[in-house]
């Protein structure tokens, strides 16, 4: 059994922390090949150990446990710890182990029914419906739904899941918590997401791509642990579950004596309209961006402002290392030729205009915020854009960082349907466009044609404030920036660079211990 959540900072090299996720179906897959080759119930029996071995060592001290079974085989497993548990506490003062029982028992699965035999056999308690407030458990066990759930939930199972989620007891997840799908994170039932209790989620055989972005880190609990029931999937992966580390990698910066700021890698920043004729000024996101470039590791960084006829400030006082000068004048030079362009935060709708010499001169292109929003829909019924079909047949490297509404705004649809399959979506735009994709949120997807998405790990709810996506984009710059051309051939490797980028990002609130949130300029100090 393995601790995914809370996430250890790696210090091994970038591929050293990635998991593989297995969906639903190639988790059935794993499950019919390791059934096979087992003894009857095996797979079930270690699942139930698991179940009962992580709820002993979370609250050792529980008399009065309850589980809530479902139908099916997440039932099962539920049933079975409950039989273990029963076992554990029986005879200790004040020990009650009770399944409250949903669905229709005639209709189990065969490994349920055995599991419900032994727990029958060992004396839990079964109830039909949830005990009285004055009564609550000690430790709850919501096994009524896991892989089995791919449609909004129906009938009694409503009740009970949402009583699930609103119950002051802490709670163990099995598999899954009971209404997030396993694929994408959608959560399939009008309950609150957030429980207000502990809780934590015990996933098995393989884990889950949706335990991991959309609603699931918020469904799942304060921490997330896998036991793989001792079987080894032969499958590939659907996607991976990412943490890499190695970047910035400040020590190989300081070996490089003989280095020199060209040598580290260019940025320019192309955005942050300033305050002109209309009164709306973005320069601030602008600024992070190219703060969070510089302070990342790149040699220089340039940030041309859209002037909108207001007075150019002349310097950056917080970080006065950041070359200024008016988006006209870099296009006029040499630099999106040569250095990352990272283009769109804060550049309001003047970024329209710049775009079309954008795609055809920067061979380095991360596109961000009112960038992509010049992009407008790509849906599949239209020709792309000729500067994409050449940006494609010369080899060139795009990066698009949109959010969800973003993402919608690109995909032609609306943000709850990104959100419903964010893999999906990501891989969408990615195989469209031939770009490498970061969907942000909770759960970033990395996405790139031809390889499966990475979904990356770090990052939390502190992330969630105005200007935090312009740092992550100026990261994005910075580690495009410190790569040589070989080190980014393959759609993979491009993949991976992003990914380092995002987990260093979100790892910038790990060890935050501010009284208040951090905002954007925090994260950079
Ligand atoms: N076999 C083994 O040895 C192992 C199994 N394992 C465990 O099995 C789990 C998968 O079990 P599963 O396939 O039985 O699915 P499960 O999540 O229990 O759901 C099925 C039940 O839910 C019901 N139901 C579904 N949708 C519904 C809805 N919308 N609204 C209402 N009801 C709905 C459905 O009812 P029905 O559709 O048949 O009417 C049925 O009763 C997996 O997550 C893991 O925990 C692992 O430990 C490995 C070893
Ligand atoms: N709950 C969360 N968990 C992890 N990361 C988050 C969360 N909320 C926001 N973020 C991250 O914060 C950043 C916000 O970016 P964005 O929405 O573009 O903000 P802005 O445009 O204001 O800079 C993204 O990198 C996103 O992944």
């Amino acid at each position: 059994m393995e601790r995914i959540v809370p996430a250890r900072t790696p210090t091994a090299p970038a591929s050293a922390r990635r998991w593989p996720l297995h969906g639903s179906a190639a988790t059935r897959v794993i499950e019919q090949w390791a059934a096979g080759s087992l003894a009857p119930h095996t797979l079930m029996q270690r699942a139930g150990q698991a179940v009962a071995r992580l709820a002993r060592a979370w609250r050792p001290h529980a008399r009065h446990i309850l589980v809530v079974a479902g139908g099916g085989n997440n039932g099962g497993d539920g049933w079975l710890a409950a039989a273990l548990l029963q076992q554990h506490v029986a005879g200790l003062p004040g020990a009650r182990v009770q399944v409250w029982a949903l669905g229709d028992t005639s209709r189990q699965p065969p490994d349920a029914r055995w599991a419900r035999a032994q727990a029958l056999a060992a004396g839990v308690e079964v109830i039909g419906a949830p005990p009285a407030e004055a009564a609550q458990p000690d430790v709850v066990i919501d096994a009524v739904f896991g892989l089995g759930l791919s449609r909004r939930v129906q009938g009694s199972a409503v009740d009970a899941v949402h009583w699930l989620h609103t119950c002051a007891a802490p709670t163990l997840c099995v598999d899954l918590p009971s209404g997030l799908d396993a694929d994408s994170g959608h959560w399939w039932v009008e309950a609150p997401a957030s429980p207000p209790a502990p809780r934590l989620t015990l996933t098995l055989l393989t884990l889950k791509p949706g335990l991991f972005t959309g609603l699931g880190r918020a469904c799942a609990g304060d921490a997330i642990w896998f036991d793989d029931l001792g079987v080894s999937p032969a499958l590939a992966p659907d996607a991976w579950l990412t943490l890499p580390g190695g970047w910035p990698d400040v020590p190989a910066l300081q070996r490089a004596h003989a280095s020199h700021k060209g040598r580290r890698g260019d940025v320019l920043v192309l955005g942050g309209q300033l305050p002109g004729a209309t009164g709306v000024g973005m320069t601030g996101a602008a600024i992070l961006a190219g703060r969070a470039a510089l302070r990342a590791g790149a040699g220089r960084v340039y940030v041309g402002l859209l002037d909108g006829g207001a007075p150019m400030p002349a310097l950056d006082t917080g970080q006065p290392a950041l070359m200024l000068r008016t988006a006209e004048a870099a296009l006029a030079s040499s630099l999106p030729e040569h250095a990352v362009v990272v283009a769109g935060c804060g550049g309001g709708p003047a970024m329209a205009a710049l775009l079309p010499a954008l795609l055809a001169r920067a061979p380095r292109l991360v596109l961000d915020a009112d960038a992509l929003n010049a992009l407008g829909p790509l849906s599949s019924g239209t020709a792309l854009p000729e500067a994409w079909v050449q940006r494609r047949k010369a080899g060139w490297h795009t990066v698009l960082t949109p959010h969800p509404l973003e993402a919608a705004r690109l995909l032609g649809c609306d943000s709850a349907r990104v959100q419903a399959d964010r893999l999906a979506a990501a891989r969408t735009l990615a195989e469209r466009l031939g770009a490498t994709v970061a969907l942000k949120g909770s759960g970033t997807v990395i996405a790139a044609p031809g390889t499966p998405p990475l979904v990356n790990l770090s990052g939390d709810g502190l992330l969630a404030s105005a200007g935090t996506g312009d740092v992550l984009a100026g990261l994005i710059g910075a580690r495009l920036a410190a790569a040589d051309e070989a080190t980014l051939a393959s759609a993979a490797a491009r993949a991976d660079a992003v990914a380092q980028a995002v987990a260093a990002h979100g790892a910038l609130t790990a060890s935050w211990r501010g009284h208040w949130p951090p905002t954007a300029t925090d994260l950079l100090l």
